[in-house]
C-alpha cells in the first residue's frame, strides 16, 4: 500500500512539473505571440501613416519647389560696383512712372537703391522685378512724415504729376511737394546726402516766353485749379535753394517738360495716355479746346539718363530736361490715331483752364553742360502698298542720328 502510495505522488510531482513545464512554455509562446502580433501591427500602421503623409504632402512639394523656383528669379543684368563707387540711392516716388525707369537704370548701374512711395499713384508692380534683390528696398512711406535712413543720393520725385490726380486733392498735392520737400531736405542735411528734385516746366505756368528757357521766371496763376502743383514745385525749389545757401546741402533741380513712355498708368489722365487708350476701345479722342496749344514729348529713357547726368554734374541751378520737337495737340490726336489704326473721331471739349497754350524746352543749357539731348522720337512707319497691301502705319521709337542711347 505504501508502494502504491508512493509511486502515485511520485506520478503526481512529475505530473505536475510537466503541467508547470507546459503551462511556462504555453504562457512564453503567447506573450511572444502577441509581442510579434503587435510589432506587426505596429509596422503595417506606420507604413500607412508614412504613406497617408507623402500622398497629403506630395502636392505641397510641387507648390514648394514652385515658390523657390520664383524666390530664385532671374533679376535683370546688374553691373558689379566696387565698394568705393557704389552709392546709397533713395528715390523718392520711385514705384510711379519715371521712378520705377530711374529704379532700372540705377540698380542696373551696380548701386544700392530704396524705393519710397505711398503708392496713390505708383504701382508696386512696377519695381516688383527687383523685389528680393539685395541691392534693393522697397519701403511704404509717405514723405509728408519724416524719413530716417541713411543714403548718399536723393531723387526726389515724389508728387502726383498728371493734372487730374494732382487736382483730385490739391492739400495732399501741396503738402507732398511742400512739407514732403522740406523732410527730403532735412534728410539730406542730417546725412550730408545729394539732393535732385524733380521739378517741372509747369513752373513756367502759361508761358509768355517761347520756348521757355531756364531764366524765365514763369507765368502762373498762384490760384488757379493748376496751383497746387505748380506753386508747389515752385516753392519746392525755393526751398532747395534755401537749404544750399543756409544748410550748404547740395541740390540739382530738373524742370522736366512732357514725357511718355512704358509703365503710364492707363487712367493717367494725361493727353497720351488718354488718347492711345481711346484710339485703342473706339471711343472719341477728347481734345480740350481747339487743340492748337501745343506740347513737345520726350521718352522716359531720354529722361532717365538726363536724370542721372544731372545727379552727377556740379550744375546747381535748375536745368530744363525735353525733347524741344514740338506739336499742336490736335497733331498728337491724329497722329496716335493713324498709329492706332483706329476709326475713333477727335471729339472737341471745353479748353481746361490755365492751360498753358505754347510749351516746348530750351535744352541748349542741358547739351552744353551736360553733354545731354534727347534721342528718342516718336516717328510714323508706313509700310505696305507693296504686293497689292493696305499701307499701314506703325508706331516706331527712332534714334536721332549720330547718337548714342546710353
Ligand atoms: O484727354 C486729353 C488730355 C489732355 N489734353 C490736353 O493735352 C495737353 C497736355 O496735357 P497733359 O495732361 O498731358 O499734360 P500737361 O502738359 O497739361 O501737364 C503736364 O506738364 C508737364 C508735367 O510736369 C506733368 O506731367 C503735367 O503736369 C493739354 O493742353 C491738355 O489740355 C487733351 O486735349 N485731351
Amino acid at each position: 500500500m505504501m508502494l502504491v502510495n508512493w509511486l502515485i505522488s511520485v506520478i503526481n510531482r512529475r505530473i505536475m512539473k510537466l503541467l508547470v513545464a507546459l503551462a511556462l512554455i504555453a504562457y512564453i509562446a503567447s506573450v511572444w505571440g502577441t509581442y510579434t502580433n503587435m510589432r506587426s501591427i505596429q509596422e503595417h500602421g506606420e507604413t500607412k501613416i508614412e504613406q497617408r503623409i507623402d500622398e497629403a504632402v506630395a502636392p505641397l512639394r510641387e507648390k514648394i519647389r514652385d515658390l523657390e523656383l520664383s524666390f530664385t528669379q532671374r533679376y535683370p543684368p546688374v553691373k558689379f560696383l566696387s565698394e568705393k563707387d557704389r552709392k546709397r540711392i533713395l528715390i523718392t516716388g520711385g514705384a510711379g512712372f519715371v521712378g520705377s525707369h530711374l529704379t532700372d537704370k540705377l540698380m542696373m548701374d551696380g548701386h544700392e537703391v530704396t524705393v519710397v512711395d505711398n503708392f496713390f499713384t505708383g504701382r508696386k508692380r512696377n519695381v516688383e522685378h527687383w523685389i528680393g534683390h539685395e541691392n534693393f528696398e522697397l519701403i511704404n512711406h509717405d514723405v509728408v512724415e519724416p524719413l530716417y535712413i541713411e543714403v548718399d543720393q536723393i531723387y526726389h520725385l515724389a508728387s502726383p504729376a498728371s493734372p487730374p490726380n494732382y487736382m483730385y486733392n490739391p492739400i495732399k498735392t501741396l503738402k507732398t511737394n511742400t512739407i514732403g520737400t522740406l523732410n527730403m531736405l532735412g534728410l539730406a542735411k542730417r546725412v550730408g546726402a545729394r539732393l535732385l528734385l524733380a521739378s517741372t516746366s509747369e513752373v513756367y505756368g502759361d508761358p509768355e516766353v517761347h520756348p521757355q528757357n531756364e531764366d524765365y521766371w514763369g507765368h502762373v496763376n498762384p490760384i488757379g485749379p493748376r496751383a497746387c502743383y505748380d506753386e508747389g514745385k515752385r516753392v519746392a525749389e525755393t526751398m532747395c535753394y534755401a537749404y544750399m545757401k543756409q544748410e550748404g546741402v547740395e541740390v540739382r533741380v530738373a524742370r522736366i517738360f512732357n514725357t511718355f513712355g512704358s509703365r503710364m498708368h492707363m487712367n493717367d489722365g494725361r493727353v497720351v495716355s488718354n488718347f492711345i487708350l481711346q484710339a485703342l476701345q473706339g471711343e472719341p479722342l477728347t481734345v480740350y479746346g481747339s487743340g492748337s496749344q501745343t506740347r513737345a514729348f520726350q521718352y522716359v529713357s531720354d529722361l532717365v539718363n538726363g536724370l542721372v547726368s544731372l545727379m552727377n554734374s556740379n550744375v546747381s541751378s535748375p536745368v530744363n530736361l525735353g525733347n524741344p520737337e514740338e506739336h499742336t495737340i490736335l497733331e498728337f490726336a491724329q497722329l496716335i490715331k493713324s498709329l492706332v489704326g483706329s476709326r475713333s473721331y477727335i471729339q472737341f471739349l471745353p479748353e481746361a483752364q490755365d492751360d498753358p497754350q505754347r510749351r516746348r524746352p530750351d535744352i541748349r543749357k542741358a547739351k552744353m553742360l551736360l553733354g545731354w539731348e534727347p534721342v528718342l522720337f516718336f516717328v510714323v512707319l508706313t509700310v505696305g502698298s507693296a504686293g497689292g497691301r493696305a499701307e499701314q502705319n506703325y508706331p516706331v521709337l527712332q534714334q536721332r542720328a549720330g547718337t548714342s542711347s546710353q
